[in-house]
Parts: C-alpha cells; sequence; structure tokens
C-alpha cells in the first residue's frame, strides 16, 4: 500500500518558493525582449547555453532565457530537492508511491553492474540473467538455428503490445533499422482487425516467431491479438505443441504466460519497477535484440547507462535533462505554453515524437499533487510531432505564424546513414534554417524592401505586407548529435526520460503512475458484454445509447 504524504520523495509546492516568486517576476523582464534583442545583447549565449554529452549537443540558447533565467530556474530545482529526487530513485526507494514501487528502469541499463537494491535484494543478477536469455534467444533466431515446426528457419517476428510494449520497440527498431539484419520485423498493437489481419497477410506460419509482449499479460488489445495470431497458426498447420517454437512472452506475469499456454522457458521475465513506457530496455526490448542482433542492443543500453551517469553525476548547471526539463517549465509555467514539438531531422526517427507522447504525457499528465491535492499549475505539456521537412510542409505555418507558442525541440544528426548528394546538407540547412527564422522572424521593413526590389506598387506592398511579416521570438532547442547510433540513441531517449523525471520532481506529482487509463478501460469491459446480441441498451446516458443502438444496427 503506498503512503500518501510519502518521505521518499521531497514534497514541496514550487509555487511557493523564493525562486517561483523571483521567476514570475523575472518573466516581465524577459518578455519584454525578443530573443533577438537577447543575441544582440550578449553575443556569447551559445556558449553560455549549450551543453555536450559525449556526442550529443544540446544548444538551449534560442530560448527567451537570459542568465539570471537559468540561475534562478536551477535554484527552483535546488529548492525542490532535486538532487535528493535523482538519489531516491538511483538508490531504488519506492518513489512510485501511488503503486507501491521502485523506480528501476536505470537498473536494466546499469552495465557497470553496481548491485541496486530491491527490498534488501540485489536485482541485478536477475537482470543479467534475462539478458543472457535474450543474448542467446536471439543469436538463434538470427543465426537459423532456432527452427521452426516443419524444421525452417524464422524470417520474421511479430511483436504483439501495445503502449509501451510497443512503442518503444517500434520506435527504436526503425530508428536503427541502418544497423538491421535480414529478419523482418511487424508490429501489431491496435485491437482493430485490420491490424493483426493485414500484418499477417503474405506471412508463413513455418517462418513466422510471435513475441507476445505484455507487462502483465492483461491487456485486452494484447490478449486478443495474441489469441488471434494462435489461431492463425494452428489453421497454418502448427499444432499445440509447436508454439513453443513460435511464440515467446516478454512479461512480469508467469502465471498468465504459462496459462495462454507459452512454455515459460520462452518467458524473457521483467519486474513490476519497470514502467511500461520505460519498459525497452527489458525483455520488452527483444524485438530491437532480434532486429539489430544483441551487441547492438547491448550498446543502446550502455549510452543510456552513460547518460544515467551523467544525469545522476554531473552538476544541475552542466546537466543536459536538467537543462531541458527546466528550460520547459519555464514555457509551462510562465509562458503558459500548452504543447512541446519534438521535431527530428532523420527520417529512421520517425517514432521518436510519438514514443515520448506516451513517455511524457502518461507520465506527467496528472492533476494532483504528491498529497493528493489538486494542483492549480500546470503539469505536463502536450507532446506532438513529425520529422523535418515533412512537417514544415504541414504545421510550420502555425508554429511561424500562428497564436500560440510552441517550444520546439529540433533534433538532427551531423552524419547521415545514408550519404547521397547533397541530401543531407539539404536537410540540414533546414534544420539550422528553421530555428533561426523560428527565433528572428522578418520584421516589415524587411518585407517591403523585398517587395520593392520584386518590383511591386506602394498601394500592392500595403496590402500584402502583413501576411509576410514573421513577428519571430518563438523558441527552440536544437540536439545536435553526431551520428545516430545504438549508443547514441540510448543516450538521448535516457535523456529525454530524466528530463521528464526532473519535471515531475518539480510540479510534485507522481510520475511513474497512470491511473488516467483505467476509467475507459474499465468502461470498455463493462460495454463488450452488451454488444453480444442485438438487443437494445438503454443503461447509458441518452448520447452513448444512441450510438451503440446505431452501431447494432448497422453492423
Ligand atoms: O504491457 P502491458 O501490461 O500490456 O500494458 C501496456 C500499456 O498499457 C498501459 O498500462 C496503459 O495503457 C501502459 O502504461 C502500458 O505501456
Amino acid at each position: 500500500m503506498f503512503k500518501i504524504n510519502s518521505i521518499m520523495l521531497p514534497n514541496t509546492d514550487f509555487t511557493t518558493t523564493q525562486s517561483y516568486k523571483y521567476l514570475a517576476d523575472h518573466y516581465i523582464d524577459i518578455v519584454s525582449k525578443s530573443l533577438k534583442e537577447l543575441f544582440e545583447i550578449d553575443n556569447q549565449r551559445f556558449n553560455k547555453f549549450s551543453l555536450q554529452f559525449e556526442d550529443i549537443l544540446l544548444d538551449y540558447s534560442k530560448n527567451r532565457i537570459d542568465e539570471q533565467t537559468v540561475a534562478l530556474l536551477m535554484q527552483l530545482a535546488r529548492e525542490c530537492s532535486l538532487n535528493k529526487a535523482i538519489d531516491a530513485m538511483f538508490s531504488g526507494e519506492i518513489i512510485n508511491v501511488t503503486e507501491g514501487r521502485p523506480v528501476l528502469h536505470v537498473a536494466l541499463r546499469n552495465r557497470s553492474n553496481t548491485p541496486v537494491y530491491v527490498d534488501g535484494k540485489d536485482v541485478m543478477p536477475d537482470v543479467n540473467r534475462v539478458l543472457d536469455h535474450m543474448k542467446e534467444f536471439s543469436e538463434a533466431i538470427i543465426s537459423g538455428t532456432w527452427k521452426g515446426f516443419t524444421g525452417k528457419s524464422i524470417t520474421d517476428v511479430v511483436n504483439i503490445g501495445i503502449g509501451g510494449s510497443d512503442l518503444g520497440p517500434v520506435m527504436v527498431t526503425e530508428a536503427l533499422k541502418a544497423y538491421k539484419n535480414h529478419l523482418n520485423m511487424h508490429f501489431v498493437s491496435n485491437v482493430d482487425g485490420t491490424h493483426i489481419v493485414e500484418t499477417l497477410k503474405g506471412l508463413n506460419p513455418e517462418t513466422t516467431l510471435f513475441l507476445i509482449a505484455s507487462k502483465t499479460f492483461t491487456t485486452q488489445e494484447t490478449m486478443g491479438n495474441a489469441h488471434s495470431a494462435r489461431d492463425w497458426f494452428i489453421a497454418g498447420g502448427g499444432k499445440d505443441a509447436d508454439v513453443a517454437k513460435h511464440f515467446a512472452a516478454l512479461s512480469t506475469n508467469s502465471e498468465g504466460v504459462a496459462k495462454f499456454g507459452i512454455d515459460t522457458k520462452n518467458m524473457f521475465e521483467f519486474w513490476d519497477w519497470v514502467g511500461g513506457r520505460y519498459s525497452l530496455w527489458s525483455a520488452i526490448g527483444l524485438s530491437i535484440a532480434l532486429s539489430i542482433g544483441f551487441e547492438n542492443f547491448a550498446e543502446l543500453l550502455g549510452g543510456a547507462h552513460a547518460m544515467d551517469n551523467h544525469f545522476k553525476n554531473a552538476e544541475l548547471e552542466q546537466n543536459l535533462p536538467v537543462a531541458l526539463a527546466l528550460v520547459g517549465i519555464w514555457y509551462n509555467n510562465f509562458f503558459e505554453a500548452e504543447t512541446n514539438a519534438i521535431l527530428p531531422y532523420d527520417q529512421y526517427m520517425h517514432r521518436f515524437a510519438a514514443y515520448f507522447q506516451q513517455g511524457d504525457m502518461e507520465s506527467n499528465g496528472k492533476h494532483v499533487d504528491r498529497n493528493g491535492k489538486p494542483i492549480d499549475y500546470q503539469t505536463g505539456p502536450i507532446i506532438w510531432g513529425e520529422p523535418g521537412t515533412n512537417g514544415q510542409h504541414a504545421f510550420y505555418q502555425l508554429i511561424h505564424q500562428g497564436t500560440k507558442l510552441i517550444p520546439c525541440d529540433f533534433i538532427a544528426p551531423a552524419q547521415s546513414h545514408n550519404p547521397l548528394g547533397e541530401h543531407h546538407n539539404m536537410l540540414l540547412s533546414n534544420f539550422f534554417a528553421q530555428t533561426e527564422a523560428l527565433m528572428n522572424g522578418k520584421t516589415r521593413e524587411v518585407v517591403v524592401d523585398e517587395l520593392k526590389k520584386a518590383g511591386k506598387t506602394d498601394e500592392e506592398i500595403e496590402k500584402i505586407a502583413p501576411f509576410k511579416e514573421f513577428e519571430g521570438n518563438r523558441p527552440t532547442n536544437s540536439i545536435l548529435l553526431k551520428k545516430i547510433t545504438p549508443h547514441s540513441l540510448g543516450s538521448l531517449i535516457a535523456m529525454y526520460e530524466h528530463k521528464i523525471f526532473v519535471q515531475g520532481i518539480i510540479w510534485n506529482i507522481y510520475s511513474f503512475d497512470q491511473w488516467g487509463v483505467e476509467l475507459g478501460k474499465q468502461l470498455a469491459g463493462k460495454i463488450l458484454p452488451e454488444l453480444k446480441d442485438n438487443n437494445e441498451v438503454n443503461t447509458h446516458d441518452s448520447s452513448t445509447n444512441g450510438l451503440i443502438n446505431q452501431y447494432k444496427a448497422w453492423r
């Protein structure tokens, strides 16, 4: 059971701190200055407001901050006892209080193997045992020594999972496609039958391996898809006894796995101290290990571990996740920005924003503080984004000229895995140009000058100029990586995970539960039996009754 008013984490209403009050005053000063002016006043901004960790450069200078802002934000972090909270997480304290669990995804990638204790027991031997099992299994599948029920090697792997049991593996296997081997990877998440039917079209049961990925092994969507996969396998000639050669389970629930009929020898275990949205580092990452090989998966873990050490040990002022988090708080709580766009300039990273939609919004979309009291300040932002340059031709109009302030994270690798003529220079020229344009905008004078040069009359200029003006002053972070490798991707993901953690600490919320997804699940469970027959339903409100009855009439 959890303890309200837990002593495990600091419990400070950040809006009552000294630094918050100073920041509120300081905001009035900063808001009167444009980013352009801030760069004119101080030509050392890049040096002052950029940090490098290994091959990752975070330039946060194009934000509406100055040295005092940063100093006050750091003071805020200290007043909220951030360091104490970081120590609490890494030392396995029960910081997921409402579920009564520690939060130890960092142990899954603890490559230095220093002991990590849960209830007095070092978890590292278990972590390493499962990693060894993943290594052995993935090598057997990749090398073809693992045979299916007719003696053929596996060619296709279907991961069945949803949320954290899908988004991480999908994002990483896509981001690291350049490292991929011959196995064809497929991911089924949606309970919409279309997803599994379309995925299985053209696959051969003799050469297909299913990974049933579910922390709880009770999730309706995943169990529905897993049963349909099993039926397809049996209809395709497999016998019950052959299931062991074609189904593996990634789960914390060994009973559920056995009940489904999967040989527990093919079960890859993890533990309740791994949150679903932080589980790609666990057995849930088996599809990643299969896709890029275990050594590369280990590199991914190593990159995350390096970032963990940086987060734990670097001074707050030098700490990349802390800088990202505090700048985010500045916009969320002082500028009242509602969203944060994540814009990777790398096609392989096309699911990165989708991944952190769950990572961030499921973690910090909370409305009560750590005392269970409703809060009167904003918590987690809406996360969204698409890869550049596609986004530029879709929604950047609103970022440049709309009425909303949208802080953006631009992410790009300096080296492409596919150097092709001028493509990468073209891509990166857009990356640099966009952040510059968002910052500087385009004044009326420049617009008028351009129109004059184009031979427009004064009357024409007067009419069109307002539409061509950009006010600029739109903030961005630029995250430039040398190259997207398993190691650097691991570090990048961990950087964002820790950013989310820092923000949750300052907002005084519990970032590692997700009660908000339960209500809809419960109601769906109640409605499902009502859909079995064609009787009229009248147990709900008039809208829900009306919709259900029309569905029954039309289906
Ligand atoms: O891995 P499981 O237990 O199937 O859960 C899947 C997802 O469902 C959630 O619990 C909520 O929808 C997520 O946190 C989780 O990632």
